[in-house]
């Protein structure tokens, strides 16, 4: 019988199978598997309008058969089938025009990544067997035929026997290799693990004999008198799949129990979400999702090795173990699939990220996930703060990193810790507790609540009622500057110097004192040389002496965070600002000091300034200086 050529683009499609390097090579099984399933679809389809197809729904199914001797494993299905020309029209070209436009559009390299990804359908046989024959009836037809081919060099389509309708496709795996192992594909449990992997959802039985290993009773007893165990292998045709997914059935049949095993079992977490989200679309996306919201971060969630991503199925059939483009980044924690009908099996990456379909679903997932975190947080508030301590840096970062654009989407999911009593409140709760005439939404940033709350320059705002938000994230103030304002208040930073808290007259009485010592300012400026930018009268402070605040748009603590960045080598630094308290008695102290004792002004420049280092978290610059000086004092 004369050898057939395939067609130029299938070819090259197999010449990549036959040589392929990739390890992912268990996906023909998904393959053969789904195009089995295509293929009974048709005849049960057509068998719900005609009488003459004689078979109901519960009378199809799928077998797979290993013949360990024979190096075979069997693919059999009661669909369909195929006349001798489809099996050549078929299988002698590659019919998905995705298929083309990949051999089409790109290098070997990138195709090897994309098989990997998403399988090129039948040929993918030929990663793992040798030979391939698929012996086929069409229904209605009156005799079979043989697909039959070594992979390279043609195939051949002959007359064969075959009772009834449907396909068979025999594989005869490829001897071992150094680097591959084929015979992992005549082991049960293995084929089986893969079919559970893949096809679990695939709508009709999979069937495989399995051998089981069962305890038998004996009379007998072992050396020790005890009953001597026995094992004895019975061997039963199993179905492998658990065919209807958990996320096609209705939500009202699944119950809260059956929801949480399957997270577990499936996204391999101890511990239960906090929050399920199971949602079918219908309408121009149809589309089936089921979310979890994790109750606790993965160990690698925070490093680069993470991978975020949902599953994505098609049909039911595993296409993609993450797919990143479903979720926005700043939803990333989210763990789950998305099952689409729309999309298809062989679709690459690229056009993945070009699909309206994708997209849409992606629009409509992050709305959802939106409205569960804001019901979670007004319904559920511990978990939502559990939530929060876990995953809220990501939130965070997502307004951060767009530059503010996803500010209308996230903004009401942001806590910070409120200095009046240690509670998280999102900036609308802190907000409308506002009292009356307070200009703006104060917060204070640092590396904990516990300092932050004691900062001196605290003390005026709390006289007058004012609470203010504690920053302990490293990203807070960055995302402060974005943010800018919230419900028309300007944010304002408790080390930013004009906390805006004194009248016309106490600032005209402030900048009178100022010109008075103006020439002790400048001579504690010139002590300090360069380490601070001005030297004056604070208008923020009540018991304390002196604080250290900022001008500009860097502060203390983004120049403290900027530094410590890895690959930070050119140093940041704030435009400081020493402010002393005009009512304290140290002031009563410089004031008595100048102009005669200069030198001592000097060393409480000195002195204060480290303080006020010391004060806002930072270290001191010169500590044997600092200790020197203050045994001077007490001598
Ligand atoms: N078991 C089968 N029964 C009937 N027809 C089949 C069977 N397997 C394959 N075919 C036919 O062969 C064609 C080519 O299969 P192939 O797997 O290469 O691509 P595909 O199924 O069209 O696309 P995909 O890449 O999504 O699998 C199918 O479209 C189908 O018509």
């Amino acid at each position: 019988m004369a050898k057939k050529q395939f067609r130029t683009e299938s070819k090259r499609i197999l010449d990549l199978m036959v040589n392929s390097i990739y390890t992912n090579k268990e996906i023909f099984l998904r393959e053969l598997i789904s195009n089995a399933s295509d293929a009974i679809d048709k005849l049960y389809f057509r068998s719900l309008t005609d009488q003459s197809v004689g078979m109901s729904r519960s009378d199809f199914a799928i077998d797979l058969a290993i013949d360990k001797d024979a190096r075979t494993l069997t693919v059999s299905d009661n669909g369909i089938g195929m006349t001798a020309e489809e099996l050549e029209k078929n299988l002698g070209t590659i019919a998905h025009s995705g298929s083309l436009d990949f051999t089409k559009n790109n290098e070997l390299s990138d195709e090897i990544d994309i098989i990997g990804q998403f399988g090129v359908g039948f040929y993918s046989a030929f990663m793992v067997a040798d030979r391939i024959s698929v012996t086929s009836r069409a229904f209605g037809a009156d005799s079979a035929n043989r697909w039959e081919s070594e992979g390279g060099d043609g195939y051949t389509v002959s007359p064969a026997e075959k009772e009834t309708a449907g396909t068979e496709i025999v594989l005869h795996l490829k001897e071992n290799t150094e680097h591959d192992k084929f015979d992992e594909f005549l082991d049960p449990w293995r084929v089986s693990s893969i079919v559970k992997r893949y096809s679990d959802y695939i709508r009709y039985p999979i069937r495989m004999e399995m051998e089981h290993q069962q305890r038998k009773e004996t009379e007998e007893k072992d050396e020790n008198g005890n009953p001597k165990v026995e094992y004895e292998t019975t061997k039963s045709v199993d179905t492998l799949n658990s065919m209807v997914p958990i996320w096609k059935r209705n939500k009202k049949d699944v119950t809260d129990e059956e929801y949480k095993s399957f997270y577990k079992e499936k996204f391999y977490d101890y511990a239960e979400p906090l929050r399920v989200i199971h949602q079918k679309a219908e309408g121009t996306t149809e589309y089936q999702a089921l979310l979890y919201i994790p109750s606790h971060a993965e160990f690698n969630y925070y490093s680069k090795d993470f991978e975020r991503g949902l599953q994505l199925y098609s049909s039911g059939v595993m296409i993609m173990e993450r797919c990143a483009d479903l979720l926005p980044e700043y939803f990333g924690f989210v763990k789950g699939l998305v099952d689409s009908e729309d999309l298809s099996l062989n679709i690459s990456r690229e056009m993945l990220q070009h699909d309206r379909q994708l997209t849409l679903i992606r629009t409509a997932l992050e709305k959802r996930i939106k409205h569960e975190l804001s019901d979670m947080l007004e319904k559920s508030r511990e978990d939502y703060e559990k939530f929060w301590n876990t995953f809220g840096l990501t939130i965070k970062f997502g307004i951060y990193q767009s530059y503010g654009a996803n500010r209308g989407q996230l903004e009401d999911l942001l806590l910070f810790r409120r200095a009046s009593d240690g509670k998280l409140v999102t900036l609308k709760e802190y907000a409308d507790a506002m009292p009356e005439g307070q200009k703006y939404c104060y917060y204070a940033a640092g590396e904990s609540f516990e300092k932050l709350s004691k900062l001196p320059q605290t003390e005026l705002l709390r006289d007058k009622g004012y609470d203010l938000l504690c920053l302990t994230d490293t990203v807070d103030e960055f995302l402060f500057q974005i943010l800018h304002s919230y419900s028309e208040k300007d944010f304002r930073s408790v080390s930013s110097g004009d906390l805006g808290l004194e009248s016309d007259e106490e600032k005209a009485e402030q900048e009178k004192l100022e010109g008075e010592y103006k020439e002790l300012f400048d001579c504690m400026k010139e002590a300090l040389g360069d380490r601070v930018t001005e030297v004056r009268l604070s208008s923020s402070l009540k018991t304390h002496p002196v604080c250290l605040t900022a001008k500009g748009a860097v502060s203390l603590e983004m120049e403290k965070v900027l530094n410590t960045m890895p690959g930070s080598e050119q140093k940041v630094k704030a435009q400081r600002v020493l402010e002393l308290n005009g009512g304290h008695p140290v002031f009563e102290a410089l004031k008595a000091l100048w102009p005669e004792q200069k030198e001592k002004v000097a060393t409480y420049a000195e002195l204060l300034y480290d303080q006020a280092l010391l004060i806002e978290g930072l270290s001191v610059e010169d500590p044997i200086r600092f200790s020197n000086a203050i045994c001077e004092l007490m001598k």
